[in-house]
């Protein structure tokens, strides 16, 4: 595909797709910072020094990243490892600390170790947030909630371990005087497929705008294992659906999903589902609304 295939992001160029949705998805791409040019050298270089200028300009001496298995995490790793390096050369100081935050024993950690080695952290942590959820979980019931079946449960627990993940990363940020690394992206921001106030809390999110192939990409550019890099993306948060692929919970592939960010052509049916979801979780991508 060619620039001047993607000058024009009103695309989908089928004439039965309404101006309003076609402008929908103009002020969404706009909205998510997805650019329509993509050097990924040049976004490598851009997100490091922005890592880079966040440390100085804050003050903070750390990055903070939970790291899973998957490719985001893998990759913001690996940013973040390159930041703390160019701070330190500027004689500051500066460490990227990562964190392994499994529920028990996790299926794929043989996959985590290897993203944790791939971005290489000054020190890696490792809090199981089992406990945590459990004894939350626990302390619910006997208060006398209950929930409408073992699967809606399981979803609100699902939740309650992104936020105990997040909990773990603010106590060592708030320790070491460190900054918490989100990965939300725009092929994650668009469908809010986030836990609010879960993974969805940081103090700095490198990856912004970037759809899922291109994660992928700087991921491969920085010389990631190939299968970490083409890995099935997973929230992984039910018990009940382990290693559940965000594709079949979502209903989307990412490919369309990305189609549908960088202004490619794409069904209509996949244009008013992102456009639906997207006005749905604005209040996911906002701040909590007052009188
Ligand atoms: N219009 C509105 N204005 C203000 N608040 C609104 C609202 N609509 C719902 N809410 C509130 O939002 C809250 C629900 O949000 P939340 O707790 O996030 O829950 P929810 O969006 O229902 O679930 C999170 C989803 O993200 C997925 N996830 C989570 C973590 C990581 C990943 C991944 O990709 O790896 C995916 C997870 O599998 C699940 O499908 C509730 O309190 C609800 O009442
Ligand atoms: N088991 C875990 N250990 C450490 N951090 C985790 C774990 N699960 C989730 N996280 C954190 O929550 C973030 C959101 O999870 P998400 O699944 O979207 O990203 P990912 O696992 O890095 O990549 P992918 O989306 O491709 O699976 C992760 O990037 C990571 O920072
Ligand atoms: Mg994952």
């Amino acid at each position: 595909m060619t620039q001047s295939d993607l000058s024009d992001l009103s695309v989908p160029t089928d004439p039965t797709v309404p101006t309003d949705l076609r402008a929908a998805r103009r002020a969404i791409i706009a909205e998510l910072e997805v650019a329509e040019a993509f050097d990924v050298r040049e976004e490598i270089e851009r997100r490091v020094a922005f890592l880079a200028e966040r440390l100085t300009g804050t003050g903070a001496t750390a990055l903070v990243l939970g790291i899973s298995g998957g490719v985001d995490s893998m990759t913001a790793g690996r940013l973040c490892r390159l930041a703390a390096d160019r701070v330190r050369a500027d004689g500051r100081r500066a460490e990227f600390i990562a964190m392994r935050l499994p529920y028990g024993v996790q299926s794929d950690e043989d996959d985590a170790a290897r993203a944790v080695a791939f971005g290489a952290p000054d020190r890696c942590l490792t809090v199981d947030v089992r406990p945590a959820t459990d004894a939350l979980a626990a302390s619910l019931t006997a208060s006398g909630l209950g929930f409408r079946d073992d699967a809606a449960r399981d979803f609100v627990l699902g939740n309650a371990k992104a936020r105990e993940r997040m909990v773990a990363q603010y106590a060592v940020a708030g320790a070491v005087g460190g900054l918490v690394v989100g990965t939300d992206h725009a092929a994650e921001a668009v469908t809010g497929f986030f836990t609010k106030f879960g993974d969805g809390a940081a103090d700095v999110v490198p990856l912004t705008g970037l759809t899922k192939r291109r994660v992928r990409a700087v991921a491969a550019e920085l010389g990631a294992p190939r299968d970490l890099v083409d890995k099935t993306p997973t929230a992984d948060l039910e018990s009940l659906a382990p290693q559940k692929p965000d594709e079949e919970a979502l209903g989307l592939t990412y490919d369309e999903i990305d189609d549908f960010l960088e202004g490619r052509p794409v069904d209509d049916r996949v244009t008013r589902a992102l456009v639906d979801r997207f006005r749905a979780t604005a209040h996911k991508r906002a701040l909590p609304t007052a009188p």
